[in-house]
């Protein structure tokens, strides 16, 4: 097996520590969240009683595979933890998130959580954001104008597809615009000036959201918490 797997599966099993019974818990997606899901399932098999919140369709199908009890978003009045991955993470915690394409129901869910955990795979940690295109969702109508507003930025928007021909559809029935913008000098202002934009409906950078990163090494983990 190799060792982002593990990583990533540490991450996550780490994360289930987080939760304690009564909890309404955001379940983040991607890969590393659905190791964390795995784990999730077996203490929740051992009595663990939560109610999880989905962001994405795939999330949702798993957990309920799992036997991980879902909620419907719209009933529910606070999610006390919100546990997702993450795409790029710097030392400030803001991130890129998205390569996946589920970066808008992350951001709604992640951002009414009283507390965010991200879990990755060491390799996810970077200096600066940028290295990792930024997905950014868009309106279908008018792509091409919405992505020519976005490399006015200096960047070379590509439409994310499944195919030569058939274009990645999100969640949400929009088109998903990934920016390699290379070095992201001030990720909250491209964010706000990118959200500025008619036809973009929500950018992959979310800053300032994150309170712990569990990053999986070596098959340990670090848990850094925000510094307030
Ligand atoms: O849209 C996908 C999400 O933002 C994921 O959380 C992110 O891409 C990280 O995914 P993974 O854990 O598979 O690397």
């Amino acid at each position: 097996m190799d060792y982002s797997v593990i990583n990533k599966r540490a991450a996550g099993a780490a994360a289930v520590d987080y939760i304690v019974s009564g909890m309404t818990v955001g379940l983040g997606s991607g890969s590393t969240v659905d190791y964390m899901l795995d784990k999730l399932a077996e203490k929740v098999k051992e009595g663990l009683k939560v109610q999880g919140v989905p962001t994405s369709k795939k999330t949702e199908k798993l957990a309920k595979h799992l036997g991980i009890p879902i909620v419907d978003f719209a009933t529910i009045t606070k999610v006390d933890l919100a546990i997702d991955g993450a795409d790029e993470v710097d030392p400030s915690f803001h991130l890129i998130k998205g390569g996946g394409g589920s970066l808008v129901r992350e951001k709604i869910v992640d951002a009414n959580a009283q507390q965010l955990i991200i879990i990755i795979d060491e390799t996810k940690k970077v200096p600066q954001l940028g290295t990792y295109p930024l997905p950014i969702e868009i309106v279908p109508f008018g792509w091409q104008k919405t992505a020519e507003a976005i490399a006015a930025f200096g960047v070379e928007p590509k439409l994310r597809k499944l195919s030569e021909q058939d274009v990645f559809v999100s969640d949400n029935g929009n088109y998903i615009l990934d920016c390699p913008f290379k070095l992201i000098e001030d990720p909250h202002s491209l964010h706000q000036q990118l959200k500025q934009l008619v036809g973009v409906i929500e950018t992959g950078l979310f800053t300032s959201m994150a309170d712990i990163v569990i990053a999986g090494e070596e098959g340990k983990v670090e848990k850094l918490t925000k510094e307030k």
